[in-house]
């Protein structure tokens, strides 16, 4: 009877039994020998059932068939090079060692060939690097877990079969620690888990959903660690522990926060932020997920093996771009104290300024809100000819009526704090902007919120008792009139992280406004070294084999 040979014999693997592996089962026999080849016993069951296998010229169909000292063993193998076709190209090589290689993968590269992506893999050019990848078959060798092309971080390739099978199993049972950083539009809970089942979006051919029914368990665990200080942008530590496509980005965007750069499934939040911070939003490509942190046992020896990843620049640039904002000064002090003379000292230097008593003013002019609000209120006397406000008249009422100037607060305030608003949205490429207030805490705009920094003018009642009948003619009545419907200097001053004394000359002030800036700039600095030093830990690549 002639033997069926597989047409698609390539290799042939002759072997004698030796006296010391006489009574081995065959199947064990060949996967000792064929062990530097990294084929699993697995593989040779299926190729002795495949009938590629004589013992003594004869097919032998069993694996637990015992060998016999000096018979000849014949295996017809099939190919065991890889469809891969070796590349030459970029790969940043994190661990290797004889049974496996992590990698830290760059955002926009595939992992391995697919529909309409046959080349210039990741697999390709580590093919090149590890020859012994060729022979593993098919199209995806030594990959044990994936990720998607446009996320960057590490990924685990094994070097032969039996690193292979132990790293699937590892994976299969979450022995693997893997942990991802994502930057994401807005700001999370501090920390939360997400428990939504995923599958096909039925609107959507390419798109992931949380679907009510028949979607897949999908777990995910997120860590807040930084939130940008104008609330628009967080930094997560995020660990899945299932493995579904678009996982993350999906389950992120359902709680609203969607990835920064991903255009799938936060279409409005990125087109909000290619408005709001054009230059930023161009470092946001593609979205910002990276496997910064994997640990794994060893497929030998049963380590850790334990890789940490640097977030990559671009990332790490829109972190830097959103942490730092124009500081926010709120400038404050009794009547008289010297605040917009320091105002226009720190103009003249180059700061971009803003004033309540000018824009109140502005909004006090003829046809401005604030006379058509005061008007509805008080009627057309309270307007001058032009139809502005006239302040004298409106001081007038504000002084004759108790109470009268709580009401006037409580119409213009708002339309005040609106502009400033608006101010902190227009401050460009400032470093510093100085918004001057008399009754910024009296308005309740002290909270974190407004401002970064508060700073406070002071000099003695005498001299601003002084100086305002000089400049303004103001009595002593009309001055303590306006005291009374503020808070106290010591109530104002102990809010306050910088005070400015401004009881001498001009020629001090502005050496005073000096030294402001400067303190304020060391301010910023240091503000910029504790980001950096908070967020140190993900700027930093290692990897170590734990003893
Ligand atoms: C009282 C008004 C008519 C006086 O106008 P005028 O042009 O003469 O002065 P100006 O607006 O430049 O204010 C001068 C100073 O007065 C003091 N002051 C002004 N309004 C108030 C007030 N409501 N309570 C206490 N002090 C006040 C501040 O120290 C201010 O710097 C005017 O200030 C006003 O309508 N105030 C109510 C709105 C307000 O609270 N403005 C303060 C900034 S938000
Ligand atoms: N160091 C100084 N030396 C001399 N004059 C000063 C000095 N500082 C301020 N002045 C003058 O004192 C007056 C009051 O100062 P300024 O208008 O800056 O005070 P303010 O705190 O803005 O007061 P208000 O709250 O009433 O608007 C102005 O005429 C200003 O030119």
């Amino acid at each position: 009877m002639r033997h069926r040979v597989p047409n698609d014999v390539q290799e042939e693997h002759a072997f004698v039994v030796e006296a010391g592996e006489a009574g081995k089962r065959l199947d064990k026999f060949l996967s000792d020998r064929l062990a530097d080849l990294g084929v699993s016993r697995s593989r040779i069951s299926q190729w002795i059932r495949q009938e590629r296998v004589r013992v003594a010229g004869a097919l032998c169909l069993q694996g637990k068939t015992k060998v016999l000292n000096g018979q000849k063993v014949v295996l017809l193998a099939p190919s065991l090079q890889s469809g891969i076709k070796p590349e030459v190209g970029p790969v940043e090589v994190v661990y290797s060692d004889p049974d496996v290689v992590v990698v830290n993968k760059a955002a926009g590269v595939t992992v391995h060939p697919g529909t309409g992506c046959e080349s210039g893999t990741l697999v390709h050019h580590l093919a090149a690097l590890y020859p012994e990848l060729a022979r593993f078959d098919g199209e995806r060798p030594g990959v044990v877990h994936r990720l998607d092309k446009d996320t960057s971080g590490l990924l685990t390739v094994a070097l032969n079969e039996s690193a292979r099978l132990a790293l699937t199993r590892s994976f299969a049972r979450r022995e693997v620690d893997k942990e991802y950083l994502t930057l994401v539009h807005g700001r999370p809970e501090a920390e939360g888990t997400v428990d939504h089942p995923l599958g096909r979006d039925p609107q959507s051919k390419i798109r992931m959903a949380v679907v009510p029914r028949g979607g897949k368990e999908a777990l995910t665990r997120f860590k807040r660690v930084w939130t940008s200080p104008d609330g628009r942008v967080s930094l997560l530590r995020v660990r899945i522990l299932t493995g579904r496509t678009h996982q993350i980005r999906v389950h992120m965007a359902y709680l609203g926060f969607p990835l920064v750069g991903d255009a799938l499934y936060g279409p409005q939040a990125q087109a909000a932020f290619q408005r709001s911070r054009p230059l930023l939003a161009r470092l946001a490509k593609h979205h910002m997920l990276h496997a910064w942190r994997l640990a794994f046992p060893h497929p030998r020896s049963g380590r850790m093996v334990c890789c940490e990843q640097a977030m990559p620049k671009a990332m790490w640039r829109l972190v830097l771009g959103c942490g730092r904002r124009v500081q926010r000064v709120g400038l404050t002090g009794m009547p008289g104290c010297g605040k917009s003379a320091l105002l226009s000292e720190l103009s003249d230097r180059g700061v971009l300024t803003w004033s309540a008593d000018q824009e109140v003013r502005a909004l006090y002019a003829p046809g401005g809100d604030g006379a058509d609000l005061l008007a509805r209120r008080f009627g057309d006397e309270i307007l001058d000819d032009s139809g502005g406000v006239d302040k004298k008249a409106l001081l007038a009422r504000m002084q004759s009526r108790p109470g009268l100037h709580r009401e006037v607060e409580e119409l213009i305030h708002p339309l005040v704090r609106h502009r400033l608003e608006a101010f902190w949205t227009q401050t460009g490429n400032f470093r510093l902007a100085v918004a001057e207030a008399p009754l910024l805490f009296e308005a309740g705009w002290s909270a974190a919120r407004e401002f970064d920094v508060v700073v406070g003018v002071h000099c003695s009642r005498r001299v601003r008792r002084a100086r305002l009948q000089a400049s303004r003619g103001w009595s002593e009545s009309m001055l303590s009139g306006l005291e009374s419907w503020q808070w106290t200097p010591r109530a104002k001053l102990s809010r306050c992280q910088f005070i400015v004394p401004n009881d001498e000359d001009r020629h001090m002030l502005a050496r005073r406004a000096e030294m402001l800036m400067e303190l304020l700039r060391r301010r910023r600095l240091r503000q910029i070294r504790s980001l950096w030093q908070d967020l140190q830990v993900y700027r930093h690549s290692r990897a170590v084999l734990d003893p």
